[in-house]
């Protein structure tokens, strides 16, 4: 998958207005110190009360998009989408390989600026109001890139306190994410030492430091033993049930069918379905074949052209 980073410094990407992207390298720490709507401390805004007869208000939309379109010189990578992802679930976002993912996502969390279309994340405008989203959201970005000097304690140390959060509860919220995640005894080891699932990980508590309303992950569970796997699982689902959305790409639909309860599936640059995971799949046996009928994938040569593999050809 292309580094979105490497759009910055590439002269094929004339549009691309280098200063008004926000800096990749703060990755999932980019946020704005002081201003930290955490939900634990009061502020839960994905439920209203309705001021006429105190009846709840519907929760607004965790992430709305209209006509987003993104060129690469004259590859389009995304195509016009739209996208209403509601609060409090776990959504995933799947397509094929270049289906737009990555470039929607980076969009999406303000990393890369759109040619056209309009993203609302947590009832915030994340082009005209960056701070405002930010403050509200984690992120795991493709290509994560960490502070790599630092051991992985610092890193969330660091971290948390670049969001505004006191240090006590810092360290408290950092001990408490890296025991659930088996980093404990990795805590002093230097972020440039770790494995790249112990990467995904690190990346994630310091993504969800802060308690986000919305947390995105692009891949989330590549390079991650099932073991880990299960421990990211278990937060993830935690934190869902505590109201607050994921919003996460996958290629693997076994697992997005057993973790997400809505889905949006994308495949050369648009949506082609998106809703409740059981509408999603329809009559379809499972995600997956429902995922290659959307995606005209079914029927396809499996490999069957390639008559001189095998072990007795030559
Ligand atoms: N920085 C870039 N420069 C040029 N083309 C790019 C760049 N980033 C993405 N693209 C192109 O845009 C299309 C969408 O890429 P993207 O990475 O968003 O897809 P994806 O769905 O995340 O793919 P994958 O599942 O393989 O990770 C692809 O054709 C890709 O080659």
């Amino acid at each position: 998958m292309p580094d979105q980073a490497s759009e910055q410094v590439s002269d094929e990407v004339p549009d691309q207005v280098s200063d008004e992207v926000p800096d990749q390298a703060s990755g999932p720490v980019s946020g704005v110190p002081g201003d930290v709507p955490d939900r634990t401390a009061g502020e839960v805004p994905d439920r209203r009360v309705n001021a006429v007869d105190g009846a709840p208000e519907a929760a607004p939309s965790a992430v709305r998009v209209e006509g987003l379109w993104k060129r690469f010189g004259t590859q389009v990578a995304v195509a016009g989408v739209d996208l209403t992802l509601p609060t409090g679930k776990f959504i995933g976002l799947v397509g094929p390989n270049g289906a737009g993912k990555t470039t929607t996502l980076s969009m999406i969390t303000g990393l890369l600026r759109p040619d056209q279309g309009r993203i609302e994340v947590a009832g915030h405008d994340v082009w005209k109001d960056p701070a405002q989203v930010k403050a509200r959201i984690g992120v795991l970005p493709e290509g994560l890139r960490l502070f790599e000097r630092l051991s992985g304690g610092e890193l969330l140390s660091y971290t948390g306190r670049l969001r505004g959060l006191p240090g006590e509860e810092v360290d408290r919220r950092a001990a408490q994410l890296l025991e659930v995640l088996d980093l404990s005894g990795a805590r002093h080891k230097l972020v440039v030492d770790y494995s790249t699932g112990m990467r995904k990980k690190i990346g994630l508590a310091a993504a969800l430091l802060h308690n986000p309303q919305v947390l995105f992950l692009d891949e989330p569970f590549e390079g991650v033993d099932p073991v880990s796997a299960q421990s990211i699982r278990g937060v993830l689902e935690r934190y869902t049930a505590s109201g607050a959305t994921v919003v996460f790409s996958s290629h693997v639909m076994e697992l997005v069918e057993s973790l997400c309860d809505w889905v949006a599936v994308m495949a050369a640059g648009r949506i082609r379905a998106q809703g409740p995971l059981s509408e999603v799949r329809g009559a379809a046996g499972s995600l997956q074949d429902a995922f290659l009928e959307l995606v005209g994938a079914h029927g396809r040569d499996a490999g069957e052209a390639l008559d001189w593999l095998g072990g007795g050809a030559r």
